[in-house]
Formats: C-alpha cells, sequence, structure tokens
C-alpha cells in the first residue's frame, strides 16, 4: 500500500482547449477515485498511463494504492490524486475510508464480464456515501477493450451507455493492455475537474463572482444575427 508522500509523478501538458484560468495560481490538487470489482483492470490502467507500464500477472491491490500526475492548463500547475483502490471485498472496508472528498469518481468494470457491469451501481452507491453527489464528476470505465470481438463488445457498450446515462457519468472504453483510450480518458478527468475547480475558486471569490461569467453557447453566425437584430431594434 503506497500513500501520499511516497508517490511517483508524472508530467503532462493538457491541449490548451477550452478551459479558462482565474490567474490567481492557486490551483492545486483533485482527488480522484477508481473504484470496481477485483480484477477488472483498475491498477493496469492507472500504471499504464503514470507509468507507462503494463503488468499480465494478477497482484491485487491491497486497501488503496496512490499515484500522483502533474498537469499544466494554460500554465496553471495542476494535480491529479489517482487512489487505486481494492476491489476485493476484505480490503473494501479498508478501501472505503479513502472514498471521501474525491472531486471524480472513476467506476471501471470489465467489457468482458456482465457482472463486473451489474456491480458498478452498487460500487457508485457506496463511494457516494463519502461524497456530494451534486459535487462530484462520474466516470464509467469499460476496460480490457482488447479482448472483446467487435460484435460482442458492441452489445456491452449498448448495455454500458445505459447504465452510464442512469448514473450521469460519461463512459470510456480502454485497453491498458495496448494503450488504447487511456490517456485521452485521463486528460478529459484532468480538463473536468481542472474546470470545476477553476468555477469552484470563483464561486468563493468574493473579488469575482460567479455571475460575471458569461458562457456562450450559440454558433458565430447566430452572435452574428443577434447583433444585427439588436443594431436595428437600436435604430428604430
Ligand atoms: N488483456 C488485458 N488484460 C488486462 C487489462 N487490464 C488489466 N488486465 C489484466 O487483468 C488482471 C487484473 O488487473 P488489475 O489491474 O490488477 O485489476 P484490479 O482491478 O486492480 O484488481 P484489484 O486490485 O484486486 O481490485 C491482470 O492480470 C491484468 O494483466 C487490459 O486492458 N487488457
Ligand atoms: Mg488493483
Amino acid at each position: 500500500m503506497r500513500l501520499p508522500g511516497d508517490s511517483c509523478s508524472g508530467d503532462h501538458s493538457l491541449p490548451q482547449g477550452k478551459l479558462a484560468c482565474t490567474g490567481n495560481g492557486r490551483f492545486k490538487i483533485s482527488k480522484i477515485i477508481v473504484v470496481g470489482d477485483l480484477s477488472v483492470g483498475k491498477t493496469c490502467l492507472i500504471n499504464r498511463f503514470c507509468k507507462d507500464t503494463f503488468d499480465k500477472n494478477y497482484k491485487a491491490t491491497i486497501g488503496v494504492d496512490f499515484e500522483m500526475e502533474r498537469f499544466e492548463v494554460l500554465g496553471v500547475p495542476f494535480s491529479l490524486q489517482l487512489w487505486d483502490t481494492a476491489g476485493q471485498e476484505r480490503f473494501k472496508c479498508i478501501a472505503s475510508t479513502y472514498y471521501r472528498g474525491a472531486q471524480a469518481i472513476v467506476i471501471v468494470f470489465d467489457v468482458n464480464n456482465v457482472a463486473s457491469l451489474a456491480h458498478t451501481r452498487q460500487w457508485l452507491a457506496d463511494a457516494l456515501k463519502e461524497n456530494d453527489p451534486s459535487n462530484v464528476i462520474l466516470f464509467l470505465v469499460g476496460s480490457k477493450k482488447d479482448l472483446s470481438p467487435p460484435a460482442q463488445y458492441s452489445l456491452m457498450e449498448r448495455d454500458a451507455i445505459k447504465v452510464a446515462k442512469e448514473m450521469q457519468a460519461e463512459y470510456w472504453a480502454v485497453s491498458s493492455l495496448t494503450g488504447e483510450n487511456v490517456r485521452e480518458f485521463f486528460f478529459r478527468v484532468a480538463s473536468l475537474t481542472f474546470e470545476s475547480s477553476v468555477l469552484a475558486e470563483l464561486e468563493k471569490s468574493s473579488a469575482r463572482k460567479i455571475g460575471d461569467i458569461v458562457r456562450i453557447h450559440s454558433t458565430d453566425s447566430d452572435l452574428y444575427l443577434t447583433a444585427q437584430r439588436r443594431k436595428s431594434k437600436c435604430c428604430l
């Protein structure tokens, strides 16, 4: 069992997409917990991302393990604390003591194991007991995609998307063996948690109120039309 302090860290620069920066330089760390049945591939997923390694031999996680990954978003340092929890029933009690304070919950199942998908609802319920459901970002991750023939996978994907919708989670399918989607998935986790940290900081800040943020959903052409309409009204 490895805990904060003896962590190994990696560095990533996120693509400079839609993320905003508040400029106060206070962004710190997001806690991410990774839960799911034993042997679904939680440790391999984290190791593929943090160390770019894959071990085909199963070594059960005892309690929890911990990795830290550093990101830079528009020049703002940001870290993900990845908590790799044990799926084995006998270690669940220790692992669940680390659930509290998560900004994102990653629920992993094996796309070749229907039961592991069915159990994801219970994993989510347990993780939410320790967290505020309205304040946490959810991901449902199907692992070991490399072992699933396409026809079989598409049936599983249909069910997984249904479960993800019920949970209001984002669905991802990955392979830690080939690396498919692993980097993309963690970058997405980092983007959404960073964004939510920015919004939380702004909400807290008395100087800059959340009401100052303007979200524009229109396309550029809509905006142009709106501007034209306003202009003509004003001239009437
Ligand atoms: N083919 C394939 N095998 C995988 C993949 N991910 C994990 N495995 C294998 O599945 C087994 C279990 O992987 P782990 O990552 O240790 O599973 P875990 O979910 O951490 O298990 P616990 O720690 O007991 O909860 C190992 O033998 C891995 O090599 C994958 O993407 N593809
Ligand atoms: Mg493990």
